[in-house]
């Protein structure tokens, strides 16, 4: 099965306020439709990993691959258009543009890709909301809506380039366990169904366990 995100060799240091060698040698691969949690205890390195791999953060040692094309060493033009065109996120705070409507903020990063037209955007933008059941709530303004269906908008957002990955931090950390659960479904689904991989740090055990693979870390390094 094809490989979509791989790290080799990854090593990070802080260097204040004293060196602290924070990730040591993390090594995995995240195959095509593969959903993978990350969980350990808090402190271990799992957001620092997480900046890494999302590319936002480029002072560490090893290398990363995205669809087998090596991005470290890329420079931040060229990372910030395959961040866009590649990687969904999805966070615990849904970052919804308040004051804009649930279609507008579905339809944001493609309009930053800027690829298609503002009409194939919004055409592509209902459809997601479709599938995730929330398209009566696409003329509704953000703050509108209630703390599931934001999370259901933010994966829509998150799904509208087409992504290779999503990658989510501790995306059901606050929601309760009907809205959990309903997310966890819809990620399954769209790995099952859709071939897309998932890479999420939680701290839900019962979502972990219903991964098709729990990446346990501790202390900087991955433990299993
Ligand atoms: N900018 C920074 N400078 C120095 N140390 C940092 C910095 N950011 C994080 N750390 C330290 O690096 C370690 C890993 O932090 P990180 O946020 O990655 O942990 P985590 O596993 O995501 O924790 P949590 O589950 O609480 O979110 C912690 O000891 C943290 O204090």
């Amino acid at each position: 099965m094809h490989t979509v995100l791989e790290a080799k060799h990854i090593n990070k240091y802080f260097k204040k306020p004293v060196l602290f060698h924070v990730l040591k040698d993390i090594n995995f691969t995240i195959k095509k439709g593969e959903f993978a949690s990350i969980m350990g205890k808090s402190g271990c390195g799992k957001s620092t990993l997480l900046y890494i791999l999302s590319t936002m953060d480029t002072d560490y040692e090893g290398e990363l691959f995205l669809n087998n094309e090596l991005i470290t060493g890329q420079d931040r033009q060229h990372l910030s258009y395959l961040r866009n065109k590649h990687i969904g996120f999805v966070f615990q705070f849904h970052y919804l543009l308040s004051e804009f409507t649930v279609l507008e903020n579905v339809m944001l990063p493609a309009r930053k890709l800027a690829e298609k037209s503002a009409q194939e955007i919004e055409h592509d933008a209902m459809q997601k909301l479709k599938m995730l059941n929330i398209d009566h709530l696409a003329k509704k303004r953000a703050l509108q809506v209630s703390g599931g269906e934001k999370q259901r908008i933010a994966i829509a957002r998150a799904l509208i380039n087409n992504p290779s990955i999503i990658m989510g931090d501790e995306p059901t950390g606050n929601l309760d366990s009907y809205n959990a659960e309903n997310v966890f479904n819809i990620f399954k689904q769209l790995s099952s169904e859709e071939g897309l991989s998932l890479l999420v740090v939680t701290h839900d055990e019962d979502f972990a366990n219903k991964t098709d693979r729990i990446i346990q870390m501790g202390d900087g390094k991955i433990i299993t």
